[in-house]
């Protein structure tokens, strides 16, 4: 290996982003070049790690390079490689610049290529600054007009959070943030077809996101000893409703811009299996997950054998609190990347509406039972969380009916892809937050029972 490989290898591990945690190394390859020459100079990597049980998978990481330590940026230090010291280039500012000084320009850069959207101003030579709460990606807010997102991990094909904001231009929905631009790399190897690295969309000011705003309700739901989620002042569920107003008329969109099909009932065959499957692999990682095994799979016996008609659509895949944003008129809803784990192919599938509403009603179980993590022995508290998700779920649900004219609650299938939700939480929390893992489990609990 390199010197950069060993120390990428060595820095890899502890990002957030990084989504290789619990797997073993075996080989590490890099390869770079550089995007800008100033002072810093920024440097942008491939890193290709295969694991021991023969995954593999390509980061994208953009380090920016000083001739001499500098102790304001300690932070975002990687490592020194001979004389240079290398920087994490999305955590130095001035080396932030020049992706949008590309995007303006319209640029290729060695193998990447900037695709301005044409539509809107988009700021130069300003710097990016990091948003807090890095996830799977890494977001910089360009002062305060656009925000672009670093796709860490890269994967052959245009990424449908690109895909699904160029589509829905045309519609003017107002519950989405306007596409800017996005920023292709070409294949790694002959054949190969270019993955995105990088999307540009309108920063949305002044807005809360819907995590915060949620579990602020619930805050103040346990302040009233006394009260009802309906009695105290924070109370969310005029919010919920609208929110699954918004969904609804997202999904109507997206069924106008982008393709649909009818399917038979073999779709329903075949999403039992998907979702056997999954527990499968799931419970293989996550021990706990084989208690509830039997009654998942009798929940997902029963959606084989369902004949309603189902219109698939594009949906938006990972639907949750933390991806709606709360602003002065409205909510808007981000990321249509779908959940992180999944293949491009399979973020990209049609599929039924019900798989958002499945996902934010599991957020909102989330929303009521994250404060009991702390504190798992209190009754009290475990109604009363109960009783807030319940009254959040079915006002969701309400909004969704009222704006589609479909009903959700109560249907079987809304149920299993709840349950198949819960089932890649429980994967999602071992490898990143062990402590909430208990959430999707007790959830599971409720959700095979029955
Ligand atoms: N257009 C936007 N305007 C304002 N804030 C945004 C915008 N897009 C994303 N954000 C903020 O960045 C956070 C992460 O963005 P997201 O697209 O969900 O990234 P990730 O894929 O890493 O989860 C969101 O929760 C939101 O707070
Ligand atoms: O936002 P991402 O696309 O990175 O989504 C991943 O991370 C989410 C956590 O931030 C995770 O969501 C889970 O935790 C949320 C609270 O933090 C909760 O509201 C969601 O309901 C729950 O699924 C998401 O699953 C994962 O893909």
């Amino acid at each position: 290996m390199s010197a950069l490989t060993d120390l990428l290898a060595d820095w890899m591990p502890g990002q957030r982003w990084f989504a290789g945690k619990g797997r073993t190394w075996a080989s590490v390859t890099e390869d770079g070049f550089f995007l800008d020459q100033g002072t810093p100079a920024l440097s942008v990597h491939r890193v290709h790690v295969t694991y021991t049980d023969d995954v593999s998978e390509t980061y994208l990481v953009p380090l920016s390079w000083r001739s001499s330590q500098d102790d304001d940026l300690a932070h975002a230090y990687v490592g020194a490689v001979g004389d240079n010291h290398a920087y994490d280039g999305m955590r130095d500012r001035e080396a932030t610049v020049p992706w949008l000084t590309h995007l303006v320009a319209a640029s290729t850069v060695g193998p990447l290529h900037f695709h301005p959207a044409g539509v809107a101003y988009i700021p130069e030579g300003v710097p990016g600054d990091l948003i807090s709460g890095e996830q799977s990606n890494t977001s910089l807010i360009y002062g305060e007009t656009a925000i672009m997102k670093l796709f860490r991990r890269l994967e052959p094909g245009l990424n449908p959070d690109v895909e699904v904001h160029d589509a829905l231009r045309t519609t003017e929905n107002p519950h989405i943030a306007p596409l800017l631009g996005h920023v292709q790399i070409e294949g790694a190897t002959e054949g190969e077809e270019p993955a995105t690295v990088a999307f540009l969309q309108a920063f949305v000011p002044n807005a809360s996101d819907g995590w915060r705003l949620a579990t602020s309700s619930v805050r103040d739901l346990y302040a009233e000893a006394d009260l009802h989620a309906d009695e105290v002042g924070g109370d969310f569920a005029g919010e919920a409703e609208r929110l699954g107003e918004a969904t609804a008329a997202v999904h109507r969109d997206l069924a106008r811009v982008l393709p649909t099909a009818d399917v038979g009932t073999d779709w329903y065959g075949e999403l039992a299996t998907q979702l056997t499957a999954r527990l499968d692999a799931a419970t293989a990682i996550v021990p706990e997950l084989a208690e509830h095994a039997e009654g998942l799979r009798t929940l997902y016996a029963a959606v084989a054998d369902l004949t309603a008609p189902v219109t698939a659509q594009r949906v938006h895949g990972d639907l949750h609190l933390g991806q709606v944003l709360r602003t002065t008129t409205g909510w808007i809803v981000l990321d249509f990347e779908g959940e992180p784990a999944r293949s491009l192919a399979a973020r990209r599938e049609l599929d039924s509406p019900l798989r958002d509403v499945a996902g934010m009603l599991r957020s909102f179980d989330y929303a009521a039972r994250h404060m009991l993590v702390e504190q798992p022995g209190d009754p009290q508290r475990a109604y009363r969380a109960q009783e807030w998700a319940e009254r959040n779920r079915s006002s969701f649900c309400a909004g969704y009916a009222a704006a589609s004219g479909t009903d959700p609650a109560g249907s079987p299938l809304l149920r299993a892809f709840e349950a198949d939700k819960a089932v890649y939480e429980c994967v999602y929390e071992a490898r990143n937050r062990p402590h909430w893992l208990m959430i999707p489990l007790t959830s599971l609990a409720r959700l095979a029972s029955s």
